[in-house]
């Protein structure tokens, strides 16, 4: 019963309750954004998430695990100093959050450093971000995918496409203005729709050529120009696998860093179970299959990456905790078990 309430009431979607401190973070926040003297002395006293041409710096605890080193900007101005560079590079930091107890947080792309000499001076390694994802836990995990994508984006975005003249960011990094034509760029995500599919027993997971071996997610498109998410998910869904859908719902959203910047708008979708053929189209993806509720417990079940072995049967391996790919197949397992 407890189960079946949970699925009707999916506790991700209930919000939870504004605090007076939470009211003061997102005011603090604004503050540094809007005024930069707040935001260069926020950084004084800020954290910073390193990463190296977009790389986040990681570190191993003695237990195995990993967890983003906690490096203040007294630690960089020190690294720096050791390494004969000028401090001016901590000013490129870009806001992207800040604690409960109001120490801002920054991220910082020290591409232009040796990264063997940085990795050494603050004791982690520089790991891409697909792997960064399966490797972190912990609630810092939208946070590096944050500080990575303002970073791109202020890397992309050094001109004006209207005049073609530099632009200039503002001391946080939340926009950029080209002084020329008087724009003001500011960050932008690519909506994303992405759904589960099933029939009622089973789920309908798809893989692209270039995922690891045996891994397979929910299906995903980008949104068209002037499409609803009903649309894209109707399209995406009849492009890819020539199936017609009979009922969606919303579960959830997403940021996700890839390829550019997406939004996640995450769907569970159902077909008829008497319209399953699946007739994939290879240009999108490699292969697409329904699997059983038990293939899939038994995937989740997985700590490492399988071992899949070339002509053998992949054993099904499925994206990062942190994917919402992950947590819609979370989902679905638990809303068949409180209905069968
Ligand atoms: N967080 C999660 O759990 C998951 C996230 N995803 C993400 O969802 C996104 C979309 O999935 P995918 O199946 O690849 O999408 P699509 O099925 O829409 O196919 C991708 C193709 O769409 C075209 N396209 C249209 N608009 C854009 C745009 N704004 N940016 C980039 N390409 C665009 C490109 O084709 P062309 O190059 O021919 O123009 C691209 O190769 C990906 O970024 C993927 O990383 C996917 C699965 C799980
Ligand atoms: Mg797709």
């Amino acid at each position: 019963m407890l189960k079946l309430l949970r699925t009707l009431f999916r506790p991700e979607l209930v919000l939870r309750r504004s605090s007076s401190s939470y009211v003061a973070r997102m005011r603090y926040l604004t503050r540094l954004r809007e005024d930069d003297e707040a935001c260069l002395e926020a950084l004084r006293s800020g954290r910073l998430l390193l990463y190296h041409r977009l790389a986040p710096l990681l570190q191993k605890t003695p237990a195995g695990l990993f967890q983003l080193p906690n490096i203040c900007t007294n630690d960089l101005e020190g690294v720096l100093d050791k390494l004969g560079k000028s401090h001016a590079l901590v000013k490129e930091a870009v806001l992207i959050g800040c604690t409960e107890k109001h120490e801002a947080q920054f991220s910082l792309d020290v591409g232009s450093l040796e990264q063997s000499e940085v990795e050494r001076l603050c004791g982690g390694a520089f790991i891409d971000l697909r792997k960064a994802f399966f490797l972190l836990t912990g609630p810092e995990v939208p946070l590096v995918a944050r500080g990575q994508t303002l970073l791109r984006w202020h890397q992309t975005n050094g001109f004006c496409s209207a005049s073609g003249h530099p632009t200039f960011r503002n001391q946080s990094g939340s926009q950029r203005i080209c002084h020329s034509s008087g724009h003001t760029y500011y960050p932008k995500m690519a909506p994303v729709v992405i759904a589960l599919i099933s029939d009622g027993s089973r789920c309908l997971l798809g893989r692209q050529a270039t995922f690891p071996s045996g891994m397979y997610s929910a299906l995903a498109g980008f949104c068209d120009m002037g499409e609803t998410i009903e649309e894209t998910l109707r399209r995406e869904i009849a492009e890819e696998v020539g199936l017609e859908l009979m009922s969606f719902r919303v579960s959830g959203s997403q940021h996700w860093p890839f390829p550019q910047s997406s939004f996640m708008v995450a769907c569970q979708a159902l077909v008829s179970p008497d319209n399953t053929q699946v007739s994939v189209d290879h240009a999108e993806l490699e292969d697409a299959r329904w699997f059983s509720l038990q293939e899939v417990q038994e995937a989740l079940r997985l700590k490492k990456p399988p071992r899949n072995h070339q002509g053998a049967p992949p054993t099904l391996w499925l994206p990062p905790r942190y994917a919402i790919a992950h947590q819609l197949v979370v989902e679905w397992v638990q809303q068949q078990l409180a209905t069968h």
